[in-house]
């Protein structure tokens, strides 16, 4: 049975069914207005790349900051029902103005099609921004959370399988919105003039946040909504900062020591409040190698796209630009997620091995490693390729007799101005007055070419004879396909590190804690980004495959270490413990009534010793 009001369907509460849809269309507004973010900054906002780039992370980042804010005003004020319901709305107003932001009309009075006043569509969007930041990061803890509370505690399969389910919707959400977004931008829309339809493209993801914040509010009526249990956060750090102290002020040899240095929190706090402490820390504990992973992870947005552009794209009948390369990640969940589940993991189990979330985490990362060294790779094939393509540089025409034009043929996406979106034929017709010819040739991705007319040019004779392409930049010669290699292994890597700690993050956590444990997950996510910043900025290699291999060789020795660190865990079954200290706490109640006096004083000390041997008993299971 669930815990709510809600209707139980093949053994699932159906309040959940609101919630996952929720999360896949809050996933498609986040992940469709991510994909064209760079090209907006890089095009519309004209910055150049490290900018965009940057600025790009620094977002990245803040989504996965503010989770802390939103558990701690889920847990200790608002509950997170209301949390969702109201940071939902700053979402979705931030959406709205990174839409309107985007509308170069707005500030376009002399109708050249070029905003006149940057500074007005700079600040609306870095407004916009930091409003979906807020929101998207705010209610990113509360919203898993409130999934797996919507459970009773004899359903540990439903749940799992809730959080397999909620992973696909993400990915749904992130497949559908990197498929259409980017077709969205390279439409052509304005009132004075028609640009890219960067509007259209943060538009139809705000559209979507809103049906996220409405498909929530009709399913409220069969939410369990737990009570906020007063700020909890707060209380944690008054227990932790009081055990320090007290440690510290009874450093002396004279007082015995205590088992773990949480105890010294004894004389002041709650024992249930120390052992919850006590789990979570354990948890945190473990965290701390994780951003690592995170921070090759997220680089598929950034250096990998990067890397798409100088490769082909052309797929016979499809021409893939390279921020839509990123849509073979959600594509792989979807088909991984299911297989692992239902074989590998199953199979695993049948040959006798336990595997564990934590092992299971371990080899997550590796996984990642080894998407690094492909991506290595395939750039030491683009480099080679380039490097050929220098030598053999084509002839220079040059002296009187001709006019020319330069034209770069390029993705598109990376291209806004003077570009041919196709890597076939491509027809110029060359006009003076009402004559003109046509002239037409075949291009790469990634070519530039010089044409030359010549000054004999008659029109109406053959055009193509009186024009000279002069290649400059052969085409991409290494296909985007090779880039598949790379997001199988960081994909398989995510399904084993990601989904596995959401879910570990959930079973490990106190029940008045399970909000704030998921914000410290998501925090490791926020620290990997600013690892990417720092990496780029400080470490500057020129060599990008020597900077893959670098991040590649960080994983795997920060792998070794958490591998360690996971030997030594052991797994809790918070529930367990927490009813064994409702249950002693009741004892004790009883027992104080009929013992008063000098007695009180040796129970609380073999209470003490129970208690822990208690929390030892329910810690056992090993990585
Ligand atoms: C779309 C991606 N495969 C995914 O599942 N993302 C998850 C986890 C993201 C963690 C760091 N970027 C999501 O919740 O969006």
């Amino acid at each position: 049975m669930g815990k709510g009001k809600s209707k139980v369907v093949c053994g699932y509460p159906l309040s959940i069914f609101f919630i996952v849809v929720n999360e896949f269309c809050e996933r498609f507004s986040y992940y469709g207005m991510r994909a064209v973010l760079v090209l907006y900054f890089k095009y519309f906002l004209r910055w150049d790349d490290d900018l965009a780039t940057s600025i790009y992370h620094t977002f990245v980042a803040l989504c996965y900051l503010t989770p802390i804010l939103g558990a701690i005003v889920a847990d200790s004020w608002l509950g997170k029902f209301k949390t969702i319901i109201y940071l939902s709305i700053v979402y979705a107003v931030g959406q709205v103005a990174m839409a309107v932001s985007a509308i170069h009309d707005i500030t376009d009075s002399d109708r050249d099609g070029t905003p006149d006043s940057m500074t007005f569509h700079i600040v609306l969007s870095m407004v916009g921004l930091f409003l979906i930041a807020l929101g998207t990061g705010g209610i990113k803890p509360c919203v898993a959370a409130f999934g797996g509370d919507q459970f009773g505690e004899h359903q540990d399969r439903q749940r799992r399988t809730f959080f397999s389910v909620f992973y696909l919707c993400i990915n749904g959400g992130s497949l559908l919105s990197t498929i259409i977004t980017p077709v969205l931008r390279a439409q052509e829309c304005g009132i004075y003039s028609k640009q890219k339809c960067y509007s259209l493209a943060f538009g139809v993801p705000a559209a979507l946040m809103v049906v996220a914040l409405v498909v929530f509010i009709i399913g409220s009526g069969m939410y369990y909504k737990a009570e906020p249990q007063g700020n909890i956060m707060l209380d944690v750090c008054k227990c932790i900062g009081f055990a320090i102290k007290n440690r510290y002020r009874h450093r002396s040899k004279q007082y015995p020591k205590r088992q773990h240095w949480m105890d010294w929190a004894e004389e002041k706090y709650d024992k249930l409040l120390i052992a919850q402490i006590k789990m979570v820390l354990k948890v945190l504990f473990l965290y701390i190698p994780l951003p690592m992973f995170w921070t090759l992870f997220d680089q598929k947005g950034s250096r990998w796209t990067l890397q798409a552009t100088t490769m082909d794209g052309n797929f016979g009948a499809l021409v893939i630009q390279p921020d839509q390369m990123q849509t073979v990640n959600p594509i792989l969940i979807l088909t991984l997620v299911p297989i692992m589940d239902s074989l590998i993991y199953p199979l695993i189990k049948k040959c006798g091995l336990n595997f564990t979330p934590l092992k299971r985490m371990t080899v997550g990362m590796l996984l990642a490693a080894i998407a690094f060294v492909c991506a290595a790779l395939v750039q030491i094939q683009i480099d080679v390729s380039t490097k050929q393509l220098l030598h053999s540089s084509p002839y220079i025409l040059s002296g009187q007799g001709f006019i020319y034009f330069k034209l770069t043929i390029k993705g598109k996406a990376n291209s806004d101005s003077t570009t041919v979106h196709n890597t076939d034929k491509a027809t110029f017709t060359l006009r003076s007055g009402s004559q003109s010819c046509e002239y037409s040739t075949n291009f790469g991705f990634g070519s530039s070419y010089t044409f030359f007319i010549h000054s004999t040019l008659v029109f109406g004779s053959n055009c193509q004879d009186s024009v000279t392409a002069v290649e400059d930049i052969k085409p991409n010669s290494v296909h985007m396909a090779l880039q598949i290699p790379q997001y199988f292994f960081i994909t398989a890597g995510e399904v084993m590190f990601s989904v596995t700690g959401l879910e570990f993050s959930y079973s490990q956590a106190p029940s008045n804690m399970k909000a704030v444990l998921q914000a410290g997950w998501l925090f490791t996510v926020a620290i990997g980004n600013f690892i990417v910043l720092i990496v780029a900025e400080l470490a500057k290699i020129p060599k990008q495959w020597a900077e893959y291999v670098l991040f590649a060789s960080l994983l795997v020795a920060v792998c070794v270490i958490f591998s360690i660190m996971a030997y030594f865990y052991t797994y809790i079954d918070p529930t367990e413990i927490e009813a064994q200290f409702k249950k002693k706490i009741n004892e004790d109640d009883e027992d104080d009534k009929s013992k008063p006096g000098k007695a009180e004083v040796e129970m609380v000390k073999r209470d003490s010793i129970k208690c822990h041997d208690e929390y030892d008993k329910a810690t056992q299971t090993k990585m």
